[in-house]
């Protein structure tokens, strides 16, 4: 029903302003598009699922995220697949885990300080009758 429309439009407006609050940040610039391939061949044998902030705008425009916790799910792979992808004590590997750490940081404060717990539970209830 169109309350229903009208609480996940909501949750896009909220998970956008998620978004888009990280892809402003020049520390996050290499989590805001794909992964270049040219950049880094090998990275698609070793990254299952890759994926970044401008995908996420992406799927959340195509209605893909019901619940935060959906949206989660993805945004947490990004700074996921940069701890995986760069593991040794290599200048650039550690340049590149503190800003995925940042990243988790930034992302779970913004949840934490901005999303309405009462909110988050109609989008699940919404969730379970689809
Ligand atoms: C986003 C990410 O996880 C990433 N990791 C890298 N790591 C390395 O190159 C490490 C891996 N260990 C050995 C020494 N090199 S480069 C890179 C990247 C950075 C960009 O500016 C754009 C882009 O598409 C990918």
């Amino acid at each position: 029903w169109e309350q229903e429309e009208d609480v996940l439009r909501d949750l896009r407006l909220f998970l956008r302003g998620v978004t888009e609050s990280l892809m402003v940040e020049r520390r996050f610039k290499i989590f805001s598009k794909p992964v270049d391939i040219e950049e880094v061949p090998d990275y698609l044998m070793v990254i299952k699922k890759p994926m970044d902030l401008s995908t996420l705008l992406t799927n959340i425009d195509e209605h893909k995220y019901t619940t935060v916790g959906e949206f989660l799910e993805d945004a947490e792979l990004i700074w996921k697949n940069a701890l995986e992808y760069n593991p040794d004590s290599d200048p650039l590997d550690r340049h590149i885990r503190h800003r995925a750490c940042a990243l988790k940081d930034g992302i779970q404060t913004f949840i934490r300080d901005r999303l309405d717990r009462d909110f988050a539970k109609l989008c699940e209830e919404i969730k379970e009758t689809r």
